[in-house]
């Protein structure tokens, strides 16, 4: 009985005891109502420990490289409009001739003036006089006719002084090319583009020329279509693009190899679509045979001419191949009506004198000179402007 009332006893303090324990704890967990409340107890979120910033790492100074400065993504940009240049006017060109022929120690100009300053104008001089008119490429028929006649008029007018007959020779060299031809260019056609074919050998500068020429009917005020006709040579045609790409033109081109026919075709479509003044077609010269030259220059003339006529076919010739480019010339005239020439390079060669032996012997006006590689060494031929530049002393 007595162990009951001990265990009891106990008992009754071990519970005493809890209650003792757990009443103030709960009491310290709960938080304190707030004044004015209904009574509902606000739980507020414990504030967020504030996180302390990492350290930097300490850096020795000039050990350590600077931090690589992080560039700013670069924003897209529209690529810049092409620079569009704007060629030179074509008058006065050829004057650039005359600076560059008088500065040459063996020109024509120099030789003749020394030997028409003789004393007396007996028949070696007059040998003489022709053979510096051949040796600069005059041909040897135009030249016997030409120094026959300077021979008649110094006698008949009595004319001995050096100057005298130096103007009289000049008046004989420019009737020998015969100034009253047309030498304009037929670049503009009545409702439709003008078409403009430029042939000749290999290398003679056709490509140059077409891209100069179109530099000029920009600076004219024309539009201009591009035809990369010569799809043998693959540089040709990206040559010609980079020509057009300069005054802001066209270009139509095919693939290598492909058929040229088809591209001056396509040229001429293209230049009647966008409504162009004139389309330029450059072809290619490089032909093993006379037979293989017909063959693909008619064939481009027919087929451009199922869209309309060509208007100007212009044959370029390299001024420094003299007379032997005269033979080249010919085939060319046989194949396609050539109606002007372009002499090319004369700005190599001391003897200017081939532009009337072309003339003469191919019956065809020569309207346009190359006279260099710029782009605007391109004039147009005036007869009286070209002997005053090929008989020019002055340096
Ligand atoms: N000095 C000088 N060089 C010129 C002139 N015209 C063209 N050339 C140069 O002659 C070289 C041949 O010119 P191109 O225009 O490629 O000749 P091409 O007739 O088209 O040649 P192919 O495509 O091979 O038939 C180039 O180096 C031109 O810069 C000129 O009037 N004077």
């Amino acid at each position: 009985m007595e162990y009951v009332v001990i265990a009891v006893a106990l008992l009754v303090l071990l519970i005493v005891g809890a209650v003792a324990y757990v009443v103030p704890k709960r009491r310290r967990e709960l938080p304190p109502s707030v004044p004015g409340t209904t009574g509902t107890e606000v739980l507020e979120r414990p504030p967020t420990p504030a996180v302390e910033p990492e350290a930097e790492p300490e850096v020795e100074p000039g050990l350590v490289e600077p931090p690589a400065v992080v560039e700013p993504e670069p924003a897209v940009e529209t690529p810049p409009a092409p620079v569009i240049e704007t060629p030179e006017p074509t008058a006065g060109r050829l004057t650039r001739l005359r600076a560059r022929l008088s500065r040459s120690q063996n020109s024509l100009g120099r030789g003749l003036l020394a030997l028409l300053s003789r004393d007396k104008l007996d028949d070696d001089t007059w040998d003489e006089v022709e053979e510096s008119l051949i040796r600069a490429d005059v041909g040897v028929g135009p030249t016997q006719e030409l120094v026959e006649r300077l021979r008649t008029q110094a006698r008949v007018l009595g004319t001995g002084s050096a100057d005298e007959l130096r103007k009289l020779l000049a008046e004989e060299l420019t009737n020998a090319l015969e100034p009253s031809l047309d030498r304009s260019l037929t670049a503009t056609a009545e409702g439709r583009p003008a078409v403009v074919l430029v042939v000749g050998v290999n290398g003679s500068g056709k490509t140059t020329t077409c891209g100069k020429i179109g530099r000029v009917l920009v600076a004219d005020g024309r539009t201009v279509m591009f035809g990369a006709a010569d799809t043998f040579r693959a540089a040709a045609a990206e040559q010609l693009a980079t020509w057009a790409g300069r005054v802001g033109a066209e270009v139509v081109r095919g693939p290598e190899g492909g058929d040229p026919a088809a591209v001056a075709f396509d040229a001429v479509k293209r230049g009647i679509e966008t409504r162009v003044d004139t389309v330029v077609i450059d072809t290619a010269g490089r032909l093993q045979n006379k037979i293989g030259l017909m063959d693909e220059l008619g064939k481009v003339k027919r087929v451009v001419e199922r869209h309309g006529p060509v208007d100007e076919t212009l044959l370029v010739l390299d001024a420094t191949t003299g007379q032997n480019g005269l033979e080249q010339a010919r085939v060319f005239t046989e194949v396609v009506n050539v109606t002007g020439v372009v002499l090319t390079k004369l700005d190599g060669t001391a003897k200017g004198g081939i532009v009337i032996a072309v003339q003469r012997k191919l019956g065809i006006p020569v309207k346009l000179v190359g006279l260099g590689e710029g782009p605007d060494d391109l004039a147009p031929f005036e007869p009286a402007q070209f002997v005053e530049a090929l008989l020019a002393t002055d340096a």
